[in-house]
């Protein structure tokens, strides 16, 4: 998708303070659009995540018919078409970078009447999707993939979906999303059960669209024959992207950062119990609850951090934000070691090895494992580090430079704008000097 090497140098040095706010939930602005085209009547969306991924699953459902005005500052209406109003697209869906538009468009996809092909760009490609095509297969859908079980998906319509009964063998809030999006069109019951809690997004807003969803224990119910009715969303600020400026701030000495309106769903804030016990300073201010989300305002200041063993049950409250959190363990005193997370290899990249890689060049002892890397904090050098098209590992070696002796040169991150299209500007206003070429 991206030709040119969008190369950031991000300058030594330095401290972040200032009051922000950064840019919209990813995974609530997806499914914003999701079950606002599968609603009936028209939804108002506000604080919509205006980036690539988002976006990408827009203008999905754009090419099935769904009139979508916006989006204009973060302000979307869709002009919902009920559950089986969607039309067949003419072409190919492009996902472009994003996991959760195309998991989470196959299970929504499976029990519609058409024929539809999913596809992404280079790394979108190389990500497992057996993971929703096997439950979807047992629930009746016919869908083809490559050999290697990876997209395009070709999803055949007109087949009857059955509700099945599933535990994840992952915790995943693709799949569990996934599953629950085609239960709204399989006979009888869909069930998923989640070896750990995951972001619960998908539960909370089909419950704000008037759509009963069950739950008992760490197991998720829906059952096909309702209708969603459209409703208004405020989407919050994201935990994810505001992981970069809190762990700037927890790191660089004289840092005091306040970031509004942030989503503290406590399926998200593992980030913020993991910093914590890393011994910063961070402080949840005003917590109060909007269209059926918890929202707050954080400040965080300057501590200085030490090591810890990162504890398991946190890996997916906080699964996203590990490239940010391994650059916390190089400036914190003593060792950190994550284990349990081997998810974090299949991620836009191999996230324990490109954030290893990345580390050991500029000098910290970083060894990866099959499932988390052991990380020993010590004095960062500048140097040159490649992000591999991963937007979360471009922006997490720019915050490593407010700790490191000389610039970090930070290649291949033309996809932070598949997250964070403003991040540069919000750094520089927090006071990072990042130089984009
Ligand atoms: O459901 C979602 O919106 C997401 C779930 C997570 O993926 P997994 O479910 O694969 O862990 C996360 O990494 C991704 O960025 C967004
Ligand atoms: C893993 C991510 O997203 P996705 O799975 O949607 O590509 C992410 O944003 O870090």
């Amino acid at each position: 998708m991206h030709d040119k090497d969008v190369v950031f140098t991000a300058k030594p040095g330095g401290r972040m303070r200032g009051d922000i706010r950064v840019p919209g939930d990813k995974s609530i602005s997806h499914r914003s659009v999701m079950l606002g085209s599968l609603a009936e009547g028209v939804t108002e969306v506000s604080g919509f995540l205006q980036a690539e991924d988002c976006l990408a699953t827009m203008a999905a459902f754009r090419a099935m018919g769904v009139a979508i005005e916006g989006p204009s500052e973060g302000r979307l209406r869709i002009h919902g078409v009920g559950l089986h109003g969607l039309k067949p697209p003419t072409a190919p869906l492009d996902l472009g970078n994003s996991g959760t538009s195309m998991r989470l468009l196959s299970g929504l996809l499976a029990g519609q009447a058409f024929d539809v092909t999913l596809t992404g760009d280079s790394s979108l490609v190389r990500r497992p999707m057996r993971r929703v095509t096997e439950p979807l297969r047992a629930m009746g859908a016919r869908i083809d993939t490559t050999e290697a079980g990876t997209a395009p998906l070709y999803i055949s319509g007109g087949t009857k979906l059955k509700g099945i009964a599933y535990e994840m063998p992952v915790a995943s809030a693709q799949v569990k999303s996934c599953l629950l999006l085609a239960g709204l069109y399989a006979e009888g019951r869909t069930c998923v059960t989640e070896p750990a809690p995951t972001r619960d997004h998908t539960e909370r807003m089909l419950a704000g669209f008037g759509y009963p969803v069950a739950r008992h224990g760490n197991r998720v119910c829906i059952e096909s024959g309702g209708k969603l009715s459209a409703t208004h969303i405020d989407v919050p600020a994201d935990i994810s992207s505001a992981a970069f400026f809190m762990v700037g701030a927890a790191i660089s000495p004289g840092s005091d950062v306040f970031l509004r309106h942030v989503g503290i769903n406590p399926t998200r804030t593992g980030v913020v119990e993991i910093l914590r016990a890393m011994g910063a300073d961070i402080e949840i201010l005003d917590p109060r609850e909007v269209g059926g989300e918890p929202v707050a305002d954080l400040r965080i200041r300057h501590r200085e951090l030490h090591g810890i063993r990162i504890p398991e049950h946190t890996v997916p409250l906080a699964i996203d934000e590990f490239p940010a959190l391994f650059v916390a363990a190089a400036c914190a005193k003593g060792e950190t070691v994550l284990s349990g997370a081997e998810e974090l290899r299949v991620k836009e990249s191999d996230r324990i090895q490109v954030m290893a890689d990345g580390l050991t060049a500029l000098g910290i002892e970083a060894h990866p494992t099959p499932d988390g890397m052991v990380i020993q904090g010590g004095s960062l050098q500048g140097g040159t580090v490649d992000s591999r098209g991963d937007h979360r590992i471009a922006m997490s070696f720019s915050i490593a430079a407010l700790r490191a002796s000389d610039p970090i040169e930070i290649h291949d991150c033309a996809n932070v704008a598949t997250s964070f299209p403003n991040f540069v500007e919000l750094a520089w206003t927090l006071g990072l000097d990042i130089e984009v070429n």
